[in-house]
């Protein structure tokens, strides 16, 4: 049975789930619905805690997830792999769910850390990884959306009860799903300055590159903003969708008070029927008529030509062999223009994460060689970069994975939104027009955040 269309469909499924469902294991349960935006349908997911996910990649694959059933948080070097595992076993021991579209499938949420671990244990301090297998999924890709529902047996939870529970949440979901979502404008209390510290380690980075210590860096710079209302991290994402077009746009809430959201416009892997996809994207400018110059600017091309090099290297390392174009296109997110290079080879016998371990950080966000830029960006950049820059995405039962790289993100605290920035340094760079980029990529994102503009940008601004 592909879609259970009737209640007692669905309630022979979950009896025959129940049965298979092992000692911890969790029943798994999914039923097609009409209509439903999952980022409209969010708030009504109560998934028993305060995780929420979003993957808005409208009009592509779009996911809402809420609550935990099983999850994992840990740090240190070996957690690519360990995350993989409690993804594999998790969804593994899924019972009751069938064959169903790829868009329904069951997934676990991952959201990495930058670093293996975080300077400080502090409680608030963004882990190694987190891993969630949620309680409720909603996806929807083009006119077709499902909406999952996992929970393990016991404790006054049967096979009947979850399929009541699922069954009466879609025909809820149903009815609310032509209400458009109501988001008030926020106001900028205050802004940080962080442009004189940059000015500084943007110089000693050069001076590393110019030294040959350093072949490339990627530096970033954080900017607080305080926000004049505390902001539902909904009502922040949902104008990026109008700007981001391209993106993905992302929510990873751990708890009430904290949210990471973004805008990626990196892909670090895809994987769709054993095949995977890498994107290389560095070199930039603003949108407009002088954005192709972008292709003949060698300072972007060489900066650009070493992330296209590295992932090709790692790959093949990994026994892949990986195809690239020859030359980078231009490809536009919102107000941006970046240097492209689309990355493919085969999967083979690789699980998703390994691949990832061997990818993150790639040049494009971190530096080369890699361990000395990641011990200079511990040492000049004046914060954590917490989920800056670090993979987020989904891994579902049948092997497909997709991770994008958290990228034109921020994260929300109360009131207290922190957006993070950063640009290759490289031979040939200039630190005014590093620090131009910075600042323009700071103020676009404002601005798709529908947040008031700081001084003008783009306008006339030429990297
Ligand atoms: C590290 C960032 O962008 C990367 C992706 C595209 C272009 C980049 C650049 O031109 O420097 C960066 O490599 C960022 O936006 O924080």
């Amino acid at each position: 049975m592909l879609a259970p269309d009737s209640f007692t469909d669905l309630l022979a499924l979950a009896s025959e789930g129940a049965r298979h469902v092992e000692e911890e294991g969790v029943l798994s349960l999914a039923i097609p619905m009409a209509g439903g935006d999952p980022m409209a349908l969010l708030p009504r997911l109560d998934g028993g805690d305060s995780f929420r996910f979003l993957w808005d990649g409208a009009p592509g694959l779009c996911i809402a997830a809420s609550g935990r059933t099983n999850s994992l948080e840990l740090s240190g070097p070996r957690r690519f792999e360990l995350a993989q595992r409690f993804a594999s076993a998790s969804l593994n021991r899924l019972a009751g769910h069938g064959p169903c579209p790829p868009l329904a499938r069951p997934r676990v949420l991952l959201a990495f850390g930058f670093f293996d671990a975080p300077l400080e244990a502090a409680p608030a301090a963004v882990p190694g990884v987190q891993a969630v297998l949620p309680r409720w999924q909603l996806s929807r890709h083009g006119r077709h959306c499902w909406l999952r529902l996992q929970r393990p047996l016991g404790g006054g939870i049967t096979a009947r009860s979850l399929a009541e529970e699922l069954w009466e949440t879609a025909r809820h979901l149903e009815r609310l799903s032509a209400e458009p979502p109501q988001f008030q404008p926020v106001g900028v209390a205050l802004r940080s300055p962080w442009q004189e510290h940059y000015r500084r380690v943007a110089a000693q980075a050069l001076e590393l590159v110019q030294a040959d210590a350093l072949q490339k860096l990627v530096l970033a710079v954080r900017q607080q903003l305080t926000l004049t209302t505390l902001p539902d991290p909904l009502a922040l994402l949902a104008p990026l969708r109008r700007h981001q077009g391209g993106s993905c746009r992302l929510l990873w809430q751990r708890s009430a008070g904290s949210a990471l959201i973004g805008a990626s416009p990196e892909r670090l892997l895809t994987i769709r029927q054993g095949q995977l996809r890498s994107d290389a994207l560095a070199g930039t400018a603003p949108a407009g008529a002088s954005a192709a110059a972008l292709l003949q600017s060698a300072k972007d091309r060489l900066e650009h030509e070493l992330v296209v090099d590295t992932i090709t290297a790692v790959l093949a390392r990994a026994g892949l062999s990986p195809r690239r174009p020859r030359h980078p296109r231009l490809a536009r997110h919102g107000q941006l223009v970046h240097l492209h290079s689309p990355i493919s080879a085969a999967l083979g016998h690789h699980q998703p994460l390994a691949i990832a371990a061997a990818l993150h950080p790639t040049p494009a966000v971190a530096g080369l060689p890699r361990r000395e830029a990641m011990a200079w960006l511990r040492s000049l950049e004046p914060f954590e970069r917490g989920h800056y820059a670090a993979p987020i995405g989904w891994v579902d039962s049948a092997g497909d994975a997709d991770l994008r790289v958290a990228i034109r993100s921020g994260t929300l605290e109360g009131r207290h939104l922190e957006l993070t920035a950063g640009a290759g340094l490289v031979p040939g760079s200039a630190v005014d027009r590093e620090l131009q980029e910075v600042t323009l990529k700071l103020g676009v994102l404002q601005q798709q955040l529908n947040l008031p503009q700081p001084p003008p940008i783009a306008a006339g601004l030429s990297l």
